[in-house]
């Protein structure tokens, strides 16, 4: 039995419709069957063509293997990818009456799904078989006349030659297994591997074809009953060979769960989802079978696991690729080892049918579904193209479609070309299915032109074996030895010892001897397998070491950019300890300046802590009879310093006097036409030129009294260490209040002492201030030096303040100086209303008996100028030191001003005018 010549020739006709071609004349010649070709067909290509059935029915071959036929027997065909079509039935496959989306269709896996009942389609085919390889395909006519018109230039019938058999829509299963998987088993049996893929639309047939049905086995089940009674047949005639067969059965599919990507079921008992690495699927079972029972088990349980959902086109649609393999195992009984002689594996392959949406009324899930099934059936279809492309002209480049979904990944040796594969395409006959089965044609019918005029079978062999490898679990993988001969040619290429070689020669040709010849060629031909495979695992290789070589590359440049960054960190880091460094040295020298000026501090600490206190007691002022303010030093001034200075300070000169008292100075001012003379002792009093007579109105609203001691000036610092730097009587410009303070520091403290006092007067209360202060304009200075003893002079250098209290002299600095310095009271150049007191520059030893030691020196504040002039009126009963919570509350109608300013008003308004 021999296939028909492949004519691969597919032509187009415009209407009018020609005549079919004639199918090749080998057809008539190439089989013992009889295919009468409708001759009508061309003349009335809308009716089926008659076909003889019986004639192309085999004898019942599946009870006992063929003589083996193999397709490489064949001259033509052989070199050709063969190329079967099976047209199914008009009314084979009724379709469900409403729409199985996604949203109600269940996903049918280990489940039959309702068989739809029959719908009574429309009478007219669009499909003829001219041939056993011929068939015609014509457009349905047009629904209306409009349409009518514009299809007229539409081909109108097309016709498809080439094929290595087309099946009719009468023809059995049997025919299709005798035509199509015989010789395949043939080649199987005898060690060579193949592939068989269904392709066609939805519900053409293609599961129908491969598995069938109980009462009608399809290719899988009648190659399995083939396999087993070839077995059984040989086990009885006494086996004539000593290469005992060992099957496997491994099922999988490939598909898609709701879009998210390709996945790999294992449709065995308790199969897992699996994963491809590499081009490998890993964890796939294979189940040893050994008898027709077990594998029709295995399949049917696959096949109730496999994934199928109802659509309009099909009751029971495929939802994935399903793929079985089944491998035979042959092993040697030679010397009573138990050796492999490799594998050959037969590949069926059942292809979910290609969906146009329109048709299947898919949505949702299954819509996602259509979308792999035809995009996994665009690939594989692009991966024949592109070999029969790349066949055509060899210098285009084998494109790698392949690498778009795993099963053309999976059968990438088939289409590629290195392995011989066998196509069975499925259409439907209907009018209906007119666009569906042109599809298919005019995309299939060109891969009957793809050759196989390289193909090594025994390459194939090898290569199918190297997939095994990888689908073979682990522990399979061990049950799996070294052929001998292979060691052999291992151990000749590597050995070096001549005599080791020389028995080993001995021992093979002996096997040889004892082997025979079939049974050396193949042995040869899985040594060649082998080294086949070797050369695939040094591909394998050299393309990981060029990965791990780019790897190394792109690590290699990362490596040298981080070194270089880290140097400059390394740089930066140098540079950082640098300036600490430095930082560091000027902290030191900054620590040993801050030692060396404590030291000297407390130097001058302990020194001056036999010292006298540095502020006077108290302030002595009192207001004599003519009510006229004093002040007065303790020391006989220079008189003509006094007037020297007096004589610049018209205000001092109009207002205030010296008043000679004994061996007293006594100064008095005039304030608002009351004189008030400043006591004994030595003070430098500065006043406010108010005129407290107007105080009857009250315009006082509030007075401040500060005294503050600043941090720098220790309590033992001596008048001498400090200066009176200045004196501030002043208006605001708000002419509410008037202010005047004692400023001094110390010239060894940068800090300084400064006591006011701040009187806050009514805008009315002001109005006379301002005109006190007018009739003031031209005061300048005035000095004391009057005041002071005549070692002073008056000099516009820095000097020592000396104040004392009522009770003498008690301040006395070096004890050289005599209290009571000369100063000088001058009028800052800026502020007309402010005055300075300068001390002159002389230092002069005090000789003064003063014994600074015996001051009491609790009462070191600088009390403010209207307590000291109320203590001088009301005598030292009032004790204005006291912690201000412990003084008596100031008056309401005080309003905050302190008690010594309000007293003081009060006592001076008691005064007679
Ligand atoms: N040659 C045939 N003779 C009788 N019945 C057939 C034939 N071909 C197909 N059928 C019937 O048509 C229906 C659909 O067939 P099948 O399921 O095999 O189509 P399919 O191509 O596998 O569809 P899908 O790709 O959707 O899985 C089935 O009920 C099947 O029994």
């Amino acid at each position: 039995m021999t296939s028909p010549r492949s004519t691969t020739t597919c032509t187009a006709r415009r209407n009018p419709p020609r005549r079919a071609r004639e199918p090749p004349s080998s057809s008539s010649s190439s089989s013992s069957s009889t295919v009468a070709v409708a001759g009508a067909a061309a003349a009335a290509p809308t009716q089926i063509a008659p076909f003889p059935l019986d004639d192309l029915l085999l004898p019942s071959s599946s009870s006992s293997f063929p003589p083996p036929q193999p397709y490489s027997n064949t001259s033509d065909a052989s070199l050709n990818l063969r190329v079967f079509l099976r047209v199914r039935p008009l009314d084979a496959a009724p379709r469900p009456r409403r729409n199985p989306s996604g949203a109600d269709s269940k996903l049918l896996r280990g489940r039959s799904a309702p068989r739809p009942k029959v719908a009574k389609g429309k009478s007219g085919v669009c499909l003829i078989v001219n041939s056993a390889s011929s068939v015609t395909l014509s457009a349905p006519p047009p629904l209306s006349s409009t349409s009518a018109l514009l299809d007229s230039k539409r081909i109108k019938s097309e016709v498809y030659n080439g094929f290595s058999f087309v099946f009719p829509p009468e023809s059995r299963q049997p025919e299709v297994f005798d035509r199509v998987m015989d010789p395949l088993l043939v080649d199987f049996m005898s060690g060579k591997s193949s592939l068989l893929v269904a392709m066609g639309p939805t519900g053409s047939g293609k599961t129908h074809t491969m598995f069938g049905c109980p009462r009608d086995p399809g290719m899988v089940p009648l190659a399995l009953k083939k396999i087993f009674s070839y077995a059984v047949g040989n086990a009885a005639r006494t086996t004539d060979d000593n290469f005992p067969r060992t099957y496997y059965i491994s099922m999988f599919e490939i598909y898609s769960e709701r879009g998210k990507g390709e996945r790999i079921l294992d449709l065995c008992p308790d199969g897992v989802d699996l994963s491809i690495h590499q081009l490998t699927i890993k964890g796939l079972r294979e189940v040893m079978i050994s008898t027709l029972a077990e594998a029709e088990s295995l399949v049917a349980c696959g096949m109730l696991k496999r994934t199928t959902a109802a659509t309009n086109a099909n009751s029971q649609s495929s939802r994935s690729q399903c793929i079985i393999n089944i491998r035979c195992d042959r092993k040697s009984l030679l010397d009573g080892n138990d050796l492999s002689l490799g594998s050959a594996v037969l590949t069926i392959a059942d292809l979910a049918g290609a969906e146009r949406e329109k048709k299947t009324g898919n949505q949702g899930s299954r819509l996602l579904e259509s979308n792999f099934i035809n995009n996994t059936s665009m690939v594989f279809g692009l991966c024949l193209r592109s070999l029969l492309e790349h066949q055509k002209n060899p210098r285009k480049p084998l494109q790698k479609h392949f690498k778009n979904s795993l099963l053309t990944r999976y059968l990438r040796d088939y289409l590629e070309g290195r392995k011989r594969m066998t196509l069975i395409l499925t259409v439907k006959p209907g009018e209906d299915d007119y666009l569906d089965t042109s599809f298919l044609l005019r995309k299939a019918s060109p891969y009957m032109k793809i050759k196989y005029s390289n193909l090594d079978d025994f390459s194939g062999l090898s290569s199918q074996k190297r997939s095994n490898l990888t689908l073979i679990c682990p522990e399979n993988f061990k049950r799996r030895k070294l052929n001998d001969l292979e060691l052999a040619v291992e151990n000749c290429d590597a050995s070096a010892n001549e005599d080791s070689r020389e028995s080993k020669r001995v021992d093979d040709s002996e096997k040889l001897q004892e082997i025979e010849p079939s049974q050396v060629l193949n042995s040869s031909s899985e040594s060649l397998a082998t080294l086949d495979s070797k050369v695939g695992h040094y591909d394998d290789l050299y393309a990981q070491l060029q990965r791990v070589t780019r790897n190394e590359m792109i690590m290699r440049n990362f490596a040298k950019a981080l070194w270089q960054v880290l140097k400059q960190y390394k740089q930066k880091l140098l540079e950082s300890e640098g300036a600490i460094e430095i930082l560091k040295e000027t902290i030191g020298k900054k620590d040993n300046e801050i030692m060396e000026l404590q030291k000297k501090l407390e130097e001058l600490s302990s020194y001056s802590s036999c010292q006298m206190p540095l502020f006077v007691e108290e302030f002595s002022c009192r207001v004599d009879d003519q009510s006229t303010c004093h002040a007065t030093r303790p020391q006989t001034a220079n008189s003509d310093t006094a007037d020297s200075v007096a004589s610049s300070d018209s205000r001092w000169q109009n207002n205030v006097e010296p008043i000679e008292q004994g061996s007293k100075n006594v100064l008095s001012r005039d304030y608002g036409g009351k004189n008030i003379e400043f006591g004994e002792s030595g003070v430098w009093e500065i006043s406010c030129p108010v005129d407290l007579t107007e105080s009857a109105n009250d315009p006082l609203i509030g007075s401040e009294e500060t005294c503050v001691e600043a941090e720098g000036v220790a309590s033992n610092d001596t008048a001498s260490d400090l200066h009176q730097i200045g004196h501030k009587e002043e208006v605001n410009n708000s002419n509410t209040d008037c202010s005047y303070s004692l400023v001094l520091e110390s010239p060894k403290h940068p800090a300084k002492v400064q006591c006011s006092e701040r009187l806050l007067y009514e805008p009315h209360g002001y109005q006379e201030i301002n005109q006190e202060h007018n009739d003031s304009k031209g005061l300048k200075s005035a000095q004391s030096e009057s005041m002071c003893n005549g070692s002073s002079k008056a000099d516009d250098d820095e000097g020592i303040l000396s104040l004392s209290g009522n009770k003498g002299p008690i301040l006395a600095n070096d004890s050289k100086r005599p209290l009571g310095s000369d100063v000088l009271l001058n009028e800052d150049p800026e502020t007309k209303n402010e005055f300075q007191v300068k001390e002159l520059p002389e230092r002069e030893k005090h000789d003064s008996t003063s014994k600074p030691c015996n001051v009491k020196k609790s009462k070191r504040r600088l009390l403010p100028a209207s307590t000291m002039l109320l203590k001088e009126f009301t005598g030292p009963d009032i004790d204005t030191d006291k912690p201000k919570q412990e003084r008596p509350k100031a008056s309401a109608e005080g309003t905050g001003r302190s008690n010594g300013s309000i007293s003081l008003i009060r006592l001076l308004n008691a005064l007679p005018k």
